[in-house]
């Protein structure tokens, strides 16, 4: 399988590493996107499957002459997968993230990347901008950012933007409402951390620096809201510890 995560420069996370480190809260700030594909590789367990396999589900489900979205696209890492996957005629891609750092190197990666179809990058708000007809939606791990009474009227949007039968890829860190299950899995996630290589004070003051930044639901919580928002199929095809890749389709069109 091509893997777009791995065209990256790999710089070694070390933002929370220094003493200077500050203890402000997380933001995608020049010294987060320098390092970040180091960041997340190492930080979200499954992150290197689930990119290049929303490529395979975007090819798909992808249909000519519609828009492809990646919504808090970072680097373009799902972009440059969507990109290499799709054949549909007329498709294109439209990456969009509103943090200036992240959008100027994904300006950068894209314009050295190959592929054929179109990729427009926004710098915007993903709750702000108009969405085209569109056959897939990728919000790859973006949701938990937005406060969440934001996500429900997001959703709804993106499910009206949706083609009959489009797609939309939702990853997120998730919490469990099982006190045990939940200490289980997060205890696992801060062991992954430190089999990638990350100290205790590292792990700490990111734990620190991402509450009430990265705000994680439950899986049924997501379901629910998707289908509320008019979503037809809600099937969760990835898990790795708490995070998750849920895929929601669009209703077929009544005749
Ligand atoms: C964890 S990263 C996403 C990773 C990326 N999708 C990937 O697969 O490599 C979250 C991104 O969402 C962006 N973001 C957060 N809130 C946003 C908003 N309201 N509008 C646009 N982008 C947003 C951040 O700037 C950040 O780049
Ligand atoms: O939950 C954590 O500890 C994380 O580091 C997760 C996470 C994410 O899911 O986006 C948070 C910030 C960075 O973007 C990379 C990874």
């Amino acid at each position: 399988m091509n893997d777009p995560t791995g065209r990256f420069d790999t710089e070694t996370d070390a933002v929370y590493a220094g003493a200077s480190a500050s203890d402000d809260p997380f933001r995608f700030d020049e010294a987060v996107a320098r390092v970040f594909p180091d960041m997340i590789r190492r930080s979200v367990p499954g992150y290197t499957t689930i990119v290049p396999m929303i490529g395979v589900i975007a090819a798909r489900f992808a249909r000519p002459d519609t828009a492809l979205y990646d919504l808090g696209c970072s680097l373009g890492a799902v972009s440059l997968a969507m990109r290499h996957s799709v054949k549909v005629h007329g498709a294109r891609i439209v990456a969009v993230d509103n943090a200036a750092s992240m959008v100027e190197r994904c300006r950068h990666y894209i314009a050295l990347d190959d592929g054929q179809l179109p990729v427009a990058l926004q710098c915007a708000d993903i709750r702000d901008i108009d969405y085209q007809p569109a056959s897939v939606v990728a919000l790859n791990f973006t949701l938990q950012f937005l406060p969440p009474e934001d996500r429900d009227a997001l959703l709804a949007r993106l499910c009206q933007a949706l083609t009959p039968g489009g797609a939309l890829v939702l990853s997120e860190k998730v919490a469990f409402a099982d006190a045990a299950e939940q200490s289980l899995l997060e205890e696992l996630h801060l062991d992954f951390k430190r089999a990638q290589g990350y100290s205790e004070m590292e792990i700490s003051r990111k734990r620190n620096a991402l509450e009430e930044v990265l705000i994680p639901e439950s899986i049924a919580t997501h379901r629910q809201r998707l289908e509320a928002a008019g979503f037809e199929q809600v099937t969760l095809w990835h898990q790795s510890l708490n995070f998750v890749s849920i895929l929601a389709i669009a209703p077929e069109a009544t005749a």
